[in-house]
């Protein structure tokens, strides 16, 4: 039995400040692991965290296995965009380590295969792969990733024109590779939910919409200002 089994059918929660605000007060440990603890009373199965001072905070406080991922740098790829990234975000507490594994050129020069064998010699932690497209989600399976996560799509140039949340993308990748899909980016509701895993998905991760009131709060102030479409 992987850690994998454990979040079938489940809803994994992530908990991350808004990576396009620097001075989200949500960027906290504490935080995070206080929000993590509310959403893993809540029922959520696993929780997706970014960076391993969260990783760390949060793994003490919940015992729900954790996904972890690093997010750095400006370049394309800033999921977890190296091999000592992966491991330090393991090491942090993360049984599973989301990495981009979309075919952008990674910061380091090598590849996402790389990257999965360095984390698999130095830990025993899981690959997710996060892409935004079938054809990334077959070649990031062949390259040894556990699972693969809709997470990138609508974020890539290839994926541009993706319906968001995309479940096609879910369904695609359901049929296309024997690991388990995980649904996630911009799902806002239990009606999405639901048809992400009538689409095939093993798990579906909702962030913003359950975890950030910054996105949540500007959303309705948005909505509410008048403006075409708005009146
Ligand atoms: C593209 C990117 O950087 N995605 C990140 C991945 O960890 C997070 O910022 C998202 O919040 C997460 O994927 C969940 O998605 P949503 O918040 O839409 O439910």
């Amino acid at each position: 039995m992987s850690v994998l089994d454990d979040l079938a059918g489940g809803l994994v929660v992530s908990c991350q400040p808004l990576p396009d605000d620097p001075d989200d007060p949500m960027r906290d440990p504490y935080v995070q692991a206080r929000v993590a603890a509310a959403v893993v009373r809540g029922g959520a199965v696993a929780v997706r965290a970014n960076g391993p001072a969260d990783v760390r905070a949060i793994r003490a406080a919940v015992d729900v296995p954790l996904i972890g991922l690093y997010k750095h740098g400006a370049a394309d790829v800033f999921i977890t965009p190296t091999a000592e990234h992966a491991v330090e975000v393991a090491l942090a507490g993360a049984a599973i380590v989301a990495v981009d594994a979309t075919d952008r050129p990674r910061p380091d020069g090598r590849t996402f295969a790389d990257t999965v064998r360095a984390l698999r010699e130095q830990t025993g932690a899981l690959v997710l792969a996060d892409v935004s497209t079938l054809a990334e989600g077959v070649a990031a399976v062949e390259a040894g990733a556990d699972a693969v996560a809709t997470t990138l799509s609508g974020y890539t140039a290839a994926s541009a024109d993706a319906e968001r949340p995309d479940l096609a993308l879910v369904a695609a990748l359901a049929a296309g590779v024997p690991v388990p899909v995980f649904a996630e980016g911009r799902y806002r509701d239990g009606e999405q939910v639901g048809r992400a895993f009538a689409a095939g998905a093993h798990a579906v991760v909702v962030g913003n919409a359950l975890t950030s009131p910054l996105w949540l709060t500007r959303r309705l102030v948005s909505a509410l200002r008048p403006g075409p479409g708005n009146r």
